[in-house]
């Protein structure tokens, strides 16, 4: 794969500007990471972002939807020359998009650059007006990108794409992300306790203060105050990572979805010593716990008599997805009462949609703050950073967001813009 001709992405002195007015999810509620439709989408803006992690490549990338006249004379106007665009602006409508959500495993980078090629992102379309022009390569041809890998492949996606990565900070990024999706899109965060999914809706003024959670191979806890305000307070390194590299260990599973399918059929007693255990099958009333608590993660295991083929895989992943879930809820909920928080946003792959894992996380912060404290999940979940870069383009960044007032398009701070959430009061 030769670097293609780009002339889309670059810096330039235009003001493209990203349009979030009624932004919706579109689809079935329980798509898992589903597309975001931007109607309102005028201007040509940049089309992808990449947040590159210790396990993770998640692209965010925008792509018109036009119908076949707005194509055909899309088509036209690129092969005469003046025809693209008027200045800057575009001298025809771009009838609104979607943004798409993507992830590889960083261990397979050049799947991921594989797809960036084939859908021309690199060269700023999915498809459309890349493959139109033969132009030499642009030098000043970029994607934002964040996470380590941002720094780690900057020179391998410079020698396979012909671009340079413009590096964006990871914790602005998921803080911007998680802002944009609190504040814009409806059905975006909810609670899941005991199986159950119900959505929350935001009330934009009053967001702040909360603590985000980001579970990704390790664990980043931001106490957010508002657009660009925020503190990393704290962290773990038992995270994402500890779970699918210690279960890819002990159960010689090959997939992080296997393992965690594997969970679902496991039985944590055969592993985990109980509270009964302990107690020779008593509750310990007296400080609250139950015979069924787990009194010791993994404390089964003591046993001489049992190696590890002795033990069911099921049962070491449940066990495993328990203790690592658990910790961060209950970290999580310990750094919320350090700064006063009340509501906790969880993000990052980790959580991968999966029911035990936030149900176990919901219950670590209820348990531990007496109902204080609730715990919420976000449909994007693994997408915090990637959105953030995407937002980060220099051309619509958080003060660039528009909406629409009165049929006229104005830059408009976000916190105005969400027309679909109404006031809500938050549970706790
Ligand atoms: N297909 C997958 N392959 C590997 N890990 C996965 C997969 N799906 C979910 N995960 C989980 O998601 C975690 C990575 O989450 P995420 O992508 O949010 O973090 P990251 O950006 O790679 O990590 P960091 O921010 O710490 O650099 C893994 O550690 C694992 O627990
Ligand atoms: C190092 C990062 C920020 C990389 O994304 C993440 O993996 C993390 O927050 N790890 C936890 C590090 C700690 O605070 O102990």
């Amino acid at each position: 794969m030769a670097p293609t001709a780009c002339n889309c992405i670059h810096r330039s002195s235009s003001r493209p500007q990203l349009d979030v007015s009624k932004a919706e999810i579109r689809g079935n509620v329980e798509d898992k990471y589903p597309s975001i439709l931007l109607p309102n989408q005028s201007d040509d803006i940049s089309h992808l972002a990449l947040d590159i992690g210790g396990s993770l490549i998640k692209l965010a990338y925008f792509s018109r939807h036009e119908d076949q006249s707005v194509r055909d004379k899309r088509k036209r106007s690129i092969n005469e020359p003046m025809g693209i665009s008027n200045g800057s602006r575009r001298s025809y409508p771009i009838l609104g998009g979607r943004l798409h959500f993507v992830k590889f495993e960083t261990s397979k980078i050049n799947e991921c650059l594989d797809f960036i090629y084939s859908k021309q992102l690199h060269c700023g379309g999915d498809g459309l007006e890349s493959c139109y022009s033969s132009a030499v390569p642009d030098q000043n041809s970029i994607i934002k990108a964040t996470g380590g890998g941002s720094y780690k492949y900057a020179d391998l996606f410079k020698e396979r794409l012909g671009v340079s990565i413009d590096k964006e900070d990871e914790i602005d990024c998921l803080v911007a992300g998680a802002n944009f999706l609190l504040k814009a899109i409806h059905h975006e965060a909810f609670t899941h306790i005991e199986g159950q999914k119900e959505f929350v809706q935001i009330d934009t003024n009053d967001l702040f203060p909360y603590l985000l959670v980001n579970i990704g191979s390790g664990v980043s806890m931001i106490k957010v105050d508002g657009d660009g305000k925020f503190e990393r307070v704290s962290g773990t390194n038992v995270g994402g990572g500890t779970y699918w590299g210690l279960g890819r260990l002990l159960t010689k599973c090959k997939s992080f979805d296997e393992l965690l399918e594997l969970s679902q059929k496991g039985d944590n007693r055969t592993t985990d010593m109980l509270v009964g255990d302990i107690y020779g099958g008593m509750d310990y009333s007296k400080i609250g716990l139950s015979a069924s608590t787990i009194a010791s993660s993994f404390g089964k295991t003591i046993s001489e008599k049992k190696e590890l083929e002795g033990y069911k895989p099921e049962d070491i992943s449940l066990s495993l997805l328990r203790m690592v879930s658990y910790n961060i809820g209950q970290i999580s909920y310990l750094t919320a009462l350090q700064f006063g928080l009340k509501r906790i946003f969880f993000g990052g792959f980790f959580i991968r949609g999966h029911a035990y894992t936030m149900d176990t996380i919901s219950f670590a912060v209820h348990f531990w703050s007496k109902g204080e404290a609730q715990a919420m999940f976000l449909r994007h979940e693994g997408f915090l950073g990637a959105l953030g870069a995407f937002m980060s383009y220099e051309k619509h960044g958080l003060d660039d967001f528009m909406v629409h007032q009165g049929g006229i398009s104005m830059a408009h701070p976000l916190g105005d813009l969400n027309e679909k959430a109404s006031a809500r009061s938050w549970n706790i």
